[in-house]
């Protein structure tokens, strides 16, 4: 049996690190509602009771933000840089304790969890940079006494909805645009994981950002504080990451001010491998692609498109790889792979691989249950898979590998680009020709060519057709947290 964790703060360096309340205008804040469980989900025990907040609440948290924005505006860029760059630095100097939290409430092993606390952090880093670069332009005048100008000024308040699965760096790839552009930020975390955004509070408030600038407020309602964030005329900027239902709603609603969104969503990524493909990196890179957070991310394979001419080898070669996975506690050294973040998601995982074997697929590996109960899962691959079968339209969120053969390049561009979603897709191959024509042909925002892992804070991150709106990440990330104004000077 695995440990419960009976007091998490035990575990940390710096105890103070966890907090389980509100940050609202620079104060900490019990909850109107009072409060509602954070639990393990290796063990499903309450590891943590956090404040649990009204919409009225939210509303003074909007309120807070809107004020303090007006001030945080007049900084200057290199101000907003130094005290971003101060936060950065506290991130990595509590990267330990952040990972540990991380781990407790999502899940993920420690290793996997310290990288995301970095992930997250370098976009705190990188748009901080960037708030010294927010540059605007002269143009010349259309007329001899006229002289045109572009000012790019910050949106106001930025409201954020993240889920569960980055519960550190879906909040900072935000927060890092949204502050360095001079907006004020308000953020609703998953209720599964609010105790990693609630610490990067803490830390912004040791960090000097000023009261106001940047407020966290966990709650057990999501649709309810969804409501308030877009009907509130003093929220200007909605960003979501999320799945595409959920996004669907949110922009509905969000439309009734013509707010701004950026949406961040689903994904049903291919992982094509074709017959010049090193097949030795290309299962290295799928296993790196498939089961990272246990497969639990937008960009995550969900359909392994194999050439026939090597489909057998590489099923038999990335079974051998997916074998040597280690399921357990993600606080124990050694784990690859932690538990499923709740049991809907085994769920989701257990009924894909049903509705593929009654349709003619075959379980290569991954059957047994890996006997920790809870929310693990053994990884599994399918072999036989068709685009009959539920994971060829819908993200399994799971440890699920399903291999697709298939003979032509035309052929499997067509179902690669068969789906609604666009996040991100790979490939990989030698001829430099079909590289790039592939690159060319796939619609996706993302294309990984040799590599599995693309996430990267320099370079724009996010999806066509119905994986999302806008980029997050790169110097256009920033682009999002402002507006675009237009001087027309008569002389
Ligand atoms: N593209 C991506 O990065 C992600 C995609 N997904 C996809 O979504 C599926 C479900 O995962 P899940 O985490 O439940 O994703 P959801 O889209 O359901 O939730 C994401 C966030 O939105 C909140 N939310 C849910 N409904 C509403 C609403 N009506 N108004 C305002 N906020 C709302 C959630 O709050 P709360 O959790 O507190 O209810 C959470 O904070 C996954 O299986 C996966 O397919 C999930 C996560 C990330
Ligand atoms: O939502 C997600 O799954 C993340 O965007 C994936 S990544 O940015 O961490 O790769």
């Amino acid at each position: 049996m695995l440990d419960q964790i009976t007091n998490l703060a035990g575990l940390l360096k710096d105890p103070s690190l966890l907090e389980t309340r509100a940050y609202v205008n620079g104060t900490w804040t019990d909850g109107d509602k009072g409060t509602f469980d954070v639990r393990n989900p290796a063990r499903g025990d309450v590891i943590a009771e956090v404040a649990d907040l009204s919409r009225a609440q939210v509303a003074q948290a909007i309120d807070a933000a809107y004020a303090a924005q007006k001030d945080w505006a007049q900084w200057t860029g290199k101000e907003r840089a130094k005290v971003l760059r101060k936060w950065f630095d506290l991130m990595m100097e509590n990267q330990e304790d952040l990972g540990t939290i991380l781990t407790a409430e999502q899940g993920k092993p420690l290793a996997e969890a310290k990288g995301e606390i970095a992930y997250g952090a370098s976009f705190i880093e990188f748009f901080g940079e960037e708030a010294k670069r927010i540059y605007g332009e002269t143009i010349p005048g259309h007329q001899r006494d006229k002289r045109l100008m572009v000012m790019k000024q910050p949106i106001g308040v930025a409201a954020s909805i993240t889920p569960w699965n980055f519960p550190n760096a879906m909040i900072t790839r935000k927060a890092g645009p949204a502050l360095a552009a001079g907006c004020a930020f308000v953020a609703r975390p998953a209720k599964e994981t609010p105790l990693s955004a609630i610490v990067l509070a803490v830390l912004a408030e040791r960090a000097g950002i000023p009261a106001g600038v940047f407020n966290v407020v966990p709650s057990s309602s999501s649709s309810e504080i969804g409501k308030e964030f877009c009907e509130n005329g003093k929220v200007r900027k909605l960003t979501f990451t999320g799945s595409t239902e959920v996004g669907r709603i949110l922009l509905k609603q969000a439309a009734d001010q013509v707010m701004k969104c950026s949406m961040e969503l689903g994904g049903n990524a291919p992982f094509i491998v074709f017959d010049d493909a090193d097949l030795d990196a290309a299962v290295e890179g799928a296993i790196a692609c498939k089961f990272r957070n246990n497969g639990q991310t937008c960009v995550c394979a969900n359909r392994l498109y194999v050439q026939s001419g090597v489909y057998d080898a590489f099923a038999e070669k990335l079974a051998a790889a997916v074998k040597k996975l280690k399921v357990g506690d993600g606080l124990k050294d050694g784990t690859d792979l932690g538990p499923l973040i709740n049991p809907e998601a085994l769920e989701k995982v257990r009924e894909h691989v049903a509705d593929a074997e009654a349709k003619g697929a075959k379980v290569l590996l991954g059957s047994e249950d890996p006997g920790l109960g809870g929310g693990f899962c053994a990884p599994l691959i399918v072999t036989g898979a068709t685009q009959e079968m539920k994971f060829a339209t819908e993200e399994t969120f799971g440890p699920l590998a399903p291999l697709f053969r298939f003979d032509t390049v035309d052929e499997v561009i067509e179902l690669a680009n068969d789906t609604i979603f666009g996040l991100a897709s790979y490939f990989y191959a030698k001829d430099l020709s079909r590289v790039y024509k592939v690159a060319e042909a796939l619609e996706y925002g993302i294309v990984g060519v040799n590599t599995g892992i693309i996430s990267t804070e320099l370079a724009p991150f996010g999806g066509v057709k119905q994986s999302g709106l806008g980029r997050e990440g790169s110097h256009h990330g920033i682009e999002d947290y402002l507006e675009m104004k237009y001087v027309c000077l008569s002389i």
